[in-house]
């Protein structure tokens, strides 16, 4: 038992507060851990570590590994994301798991474990729900300042040896946990507390406390848990009323805490909207009925907050190499959506497009090219061209005769003929590689 935890690798994907802080005190307790982060946060604890205020466990200042993705593989991956990162965070898991490894997500929302499903079998895959207080206080420094017990279970109750398995690695910890037989009933009842109070927060800027001292809004809230509890058991989740009916007291006490909704508007960073209340809206639209507290909610907040509001598409870069007899390298993705496809990948936070397209080029196929020697193609930003979210790809265009070789993302890579390009090409390479040609015929015809 003692030498357990010597061997365990373990990565937090997304360590803001909430991964940071569990990342933090299984560090302390010994365990292999390294925190994927990015920005200042990132810097911060790769050059003066991790500092965790707690109302309970004092100062702790804990030197960690960090680093901007994740690198090797991992007996347990711990992705605390907002739910709106997660599809773009967990694209690669599944390369980064040990054979026996498995994901805790330690997020809000209740189809975070779906999303993650799509790169990953769902039994390998631990849901939780957690009510702790955490907040980045500045880059490399996190407050807690509320406890609650880290709730966790089987997504598939039939197969419970990695919550068996998580269970052991918490109990080396001094982290309350509570294994949960009924962990989706669980995460609805967490969602019920969040839908009750984030959003109206966020909208009316206004602090736990105040918004508890508040008839009207209490009725608010209740008419909108009642829309969460609908539509929870069109998601065969039972909801027990006394519970129902008692979540908007659960804010009283919390005076002048500010919901984490409220907390990311105000530092200018996207809200966990979409992650909480659109669950009930699609629910309850998909069985014919309408939500319209959380719609009315959900529509005021678009306008009011506008552009910090809609989210961004993620940025990528994709690469065309043609070699001097005109031949186009592509790769054989390892990761969905299936099929060929150019080189390329998701730019860093920090880092240019060319810069991330020769990256790219060099982690897929073994091909070094010279930033200098590449040139801009255009842009491709229709918004269904990739079936994981939108994306909008910068791509550039090089000329380059070494070999290639498959690493990272591609399982193979190879050149091909103009016209015996393979028919499985994905998102819209095809597209981009029709293009591509077309321009070089206009540049050989002038
Ligand atoms: N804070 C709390 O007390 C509680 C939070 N939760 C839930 O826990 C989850 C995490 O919340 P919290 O920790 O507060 O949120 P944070 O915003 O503090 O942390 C999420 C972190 O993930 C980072 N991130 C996102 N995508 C990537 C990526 N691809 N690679 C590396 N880093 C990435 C974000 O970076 P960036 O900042 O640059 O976007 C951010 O630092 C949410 O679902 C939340 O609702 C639940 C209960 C309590
Ligand atoms: C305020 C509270 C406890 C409930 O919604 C919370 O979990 C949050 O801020 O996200």
């Amino acid at each position: 038992m003692a030498e357990f935890h010597s061997d365990k690798k373990i990565a937090v994907l997304g360590a803001g507060a909430v991964g940071s802080f569990y990342g933090g005190m299984l560090a302390k307790s010994g365990f292999d851990v390294t925190l994927i982060a990015r920005g200042k946060h990132l810097e911060a604890l790769q050059s003066k570590g991790l500092r965790i205020e707690s109302y309970r466990y004092g100062n702790l200042d804990l030197q960690v590994k960090a680093d901007s993705k994740l690198k090797g593989v991992y007996d347990v991956i711990i992705v605390s994301t907002k739910s709106e990162d997660t599809a773009a965070a967990c694209e690669n898991i599944g390369n980064h798991l040990s054979k026996n490894g498995f994901v805790v997500s330690l997020q809000n929302g209740v189809d975070n474990t779906k999303t993650i499903s799509q790169f990953l079998p769902i039994e390998k895959i631990i849901p939780s729900r957690i009510y702790v207080g955490l907040s980045v206080t500045a880059p490399g420094v996190v407050k807690h300042s509320a406890e609650g017990i880290l709730g966790f279970g089987a997504a598939d109750k039939t197969d419970k040896s990695y919550v068996d398995a998580f269970e052991r690695i918490l109990s080396e910890t001094e982290l309350e946990y509570k294994v949960e037989e009924d962990i989706l009933q669980a995460q609805w009842k967490k969602l019920l507390w969040n839908l009750a109070f984030n959003p109206l927060s966020a909208l009316l800027e206004s602090t736990c406390g105040k918004l508890s001292h508040d008839e009207e809004i209490n009725d608010l809230m209740h008419k909108i848990v009642e829309e969460g509890v609908r539509a929870a058991r069109y998601r065969g989740v039972d909801v027990p009323e006394s519970y129902a009916v008692s979540v908007p007291d659960r804010i009283k006490g919390l005076e002048n805490f500010k919901t984490s909704m409220l907390q990311d508007i105000e530092k200018g960073k996207n809200p966990e909207i979409d992650g909480i209340i659109l669950p009930v809206i699609t629910t309850l639209k998909d069985h014919g009925q309408n939500a319209p507290y959380c719609e009315t909610i959900y529509k005021s907040l678009k306008f009011k907050y506008g552009k910090k509001f809609i989210y961004t598409p993620k940025l990528t870069v994709d690469m065309i190499v043609e070699n001097e007899t005109g031949e186009i390298l592509l790769i054989k993705r390892k990761n969905p959506p299936h099929g060929w496809a150019l080189p390329g990948g998701f730019v860093d936070y920090g880092e240019k497009t060319e810069d991330a397209a020769v990256r790219e080029l060099a982690e897929e196929t073994g091909i070094s090219v010279s930033v200098n020697n590449i040139n801009l193609l255009g842009v491709y930003s229709d918004p269904s061209r990739d079936p994981r979210g939108h994306t909008a790809s910068v791509v550039y265009y090089v000329k380059a005769n070494a070999e290639a070789e498959a690493a990272d993302d591609a399982k193979e890579a190879s050149f091909f003929v103009k016209n015996n390009i393979p028919e499985d090409i994905a998102f819209d390479h095809r597209k981009i590689l029709d293009d591509y040609f077309g321009k070089l015929s206009v540049r050989r015809k002038t």
